[in-house]
């Protein structure tokens, strides 16, 4: 997979140089670049922002900058993050997982002149994405998350590809709680089913403890989680 990333603040990124991310990109499973968008000013200045029409606080993005930087490292599938844009789920992450080619625009300030946007959209796929229901300085943290979570489920990336199967939204439940040794600490046991041996009940318990957690937790997701998904026995739990 290709990646570009394009940032006034390129220095954000050194995290992807660690880590499972960082093997990937050496490994050659992941090419990934990060651009300075003041790559493509032509003032001594460097100038990407400027006043807002309409007026209101803050600067704007300027088109120029942009429009130039996604001519040169475009196309590809588009992602601005934006508290304006819609909410970044897992199954969004399995679908750019599978994209050749991704593009970030991180946005600063007020954010990127619309026509940007508008203008990236005529050429290519654009998505623009929200973390959540809060507001970043900027876009390069969402980047950095969208990056962990599409990196991820690259074939390879993980040395356990299982992890995938089990892990919190990956069947639309959240999993179930994990423990390791020692079997008694602090007066706390591990569930005895869990050293049991029993594969079979161990699964279930597993089972039970995910709908129970989403049920508790993630009420939105327990609703919309498929009832021919349930069997007889989740329908006991
Ligand atoms: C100006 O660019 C921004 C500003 C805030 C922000 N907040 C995000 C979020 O996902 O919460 S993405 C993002 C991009």
């Amino acid at each position: 997979m290709r990646v570009d990333i394009i940032s006034i603040f390129p220095d954000y990124f050194t995290p992807l140089d660690l880590s499972l991310i960082g093997k990937a990109r050496t490994s050659g499973l992941l090419d990934l670049v990060v651009h300075d968008l003041r790559t493509w000013t032509s003032d001594v200045h460097r100038t990407v922002d400027d006043t807002p029409y309409g007026g209101g606080p803050g600067m704007v993005m300027r088109p120029e900058p942009w429009s130039q930087a996604l001519d040169a490292v475009g196309p590809g599938t588009l992602i601005v993050p934006s508290p304006v844009g819609k909410p970044f789920t897992q199954a969004d992450a399995h679908e750019l997982a599978a994209a050749e080619h991704l593009i970030f625009a991180c946005g600063r300030y007020e954010g990127i002149d619309q026509r940007v946007i508008d203008d990236a959209a005529g050429r290519m796929p654009v998505r623009e994405v929200s973390l959540g229901d809060y507001v970043l300085f900027g876009g390069e943290v969402a980047v950095i998350v969208i990056m962990e979570a599409v990196t991820r489920l690259l074939p390879g990336v993980l040395g356990n590809a299982d992890s995938l199967t089990e892990e919190s939204h990956a069947a639309g439940l959240l999993e179930a709680p994990v423990y390791t040794k020692p079997a008694s600490w602090r007066g706390r046991d591990v569930p005895e089913i869990l050293r049991s041996g029993d594969h079979g009940r161990i699964a279930r318990w597993r089972r039970d403890q995910s709908l129970l957690r989403t049920a508790e937790r993630r009420p939105d997701m327990f609703a919309a989680y498929p009832p021919a998904q349930l069997d007889r026995a989740d329908r006991r739990a």
